[in-house]
């Protein structure tokens, strides 16, 4: 695969966050050893997202995943950038029809670590756990219904800072993202068996315009596609259900000799309510994922599907 000399130098958006411009070097690295690209082929376009600009509030409050995408879309839309990198867990469920995930990196750690304490079960009675995510809450107060949960937003670095200065007593950041900016060694990652991660967590995504087929091409080459085949099954299963940022959803995929586990839970956002299950399927079937969408929804009752069906369209 060569890139026609007049698309050179390649422009990859990203947001500016310390993690977004690991992920976008990543990216780079990765395209650049793939397609035998020289230093000075590929350059990092730094866009500014609204919701950096916006950090006091938790985000499902004001406008959801699109808050992260919105400005990269425009980029590509406007030919500013060729290709934007994303986490994909923060990529909405439904994306516009014009742009495409071109590739799926090979995923990393998707655990979440607990930070303050050694255990869930360790953590002291009626401790703050600081986080906004609707997941973590929810699972966190499944466990441990007597913590009080508290928003903490913020990117990784001023999470920890925030920790640090006991604004809270526990927190719960992904191990990609603490991986990808060298902060190893800290807090515990807690077992997939008993604390799902939220889908598509811990890979990155790299979204082009649909028509563009040099850099669909050239995407392709770094494209991993076990890590895909997990990650669209995760957010098929979130687009099944009418997820979005709002809904607590865990999800885990794996994936061997073609067939594809599904393993998730559903919660109401106060953790009281919470129902489990997971689907075998061969990879070949799409619809895998909404069948284990809708045993969870018949499952979980009213309870859990107004987190549902309610939300659907929030993004
Ligand atoms: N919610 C923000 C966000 N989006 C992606 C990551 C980490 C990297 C990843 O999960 O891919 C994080 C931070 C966190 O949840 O700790």
């Amino acid at each position: 695969m060569t890139l026609p000399p007049h698309r050179l130098p390649l422009r990859l958006g990203t947001r500016r966050s310390p993690l977004a411009m690991a992920q976008a070097e990543e990216t780079r690295d990765r395209l650049r050893a793939a397609l035998d690209l020289s230093e000075d082929a590929i350059e990092l376009v730094q866009v500014i997202a609204s919701g950096d600009r916006i950090q006091d509030r938790p985000l499902a409050e004001i406008g959801g995943k699109a808050l992260w995408t919105r400005e990269l879309d425009q980029a590509l839309f406007e030919r500013r950038i060729d290709a934007a990198v994303h986490s994909l867990k923060d990529v909405e469920t439904f994306r516009p029809d014009e742009l495409v995930i071109a590739a799926v990196l090979p995923r990393a750690d998707v655990r979440d670590v607990l930070i303050g304490a050694a255990t869930v079960a360790a953590i002291p009675q009626g401790a703050r756990v600081g986080t906004s995510a609707p997941r973590r809450a929810a699972l966190m107060l499944n466990a441990r219904p007597d913590v009080e949960v508290v928003s903490l937003r913020g990117n990784v670095a001023t999470r920890l800072a925030k920790l640090a200065a006991s604004e809270v007593d526990v927190t719960l950041l992904a191990a990609a993202g603490l991986a990808r900016l060298g902060e190893t060694g800290v807090g515990t990652p807690l077992s997939t068996e008993d604390w799902l991660p939220a889908p598509a967590q811990g890979a990155i995504g790299i979204e082009c315009r649909a028509d563009d087929e040099a850099m669909r091409a050239a995407l392709a080459t770094i494209d991993h596609a076990p890590s895909r085949t997990a990650v669209m099954a995760e957010r098929a299963l979130l687009a099944a259900l009418g997820g979005s940022c709002h809904s607590p959803i865990a999800v885990l995929t794996s994936c061997e000799d073609g067939t594809v586990t599904l393993r998730a839970a559903l919660l109401s956002p106060d953790g009281a309510a919470r129902v489990d299950g997971t689907l075998e399927f061969s990879i070949d079937d799409a619809d895998g994922p909404a069948r284990l969408a809708a045993d969870l929804l018949t499952r979980g009752g009213p309870e859990i599907a107004r987190w549902f069906h309610a939300h659907a369209n929030d993004g």
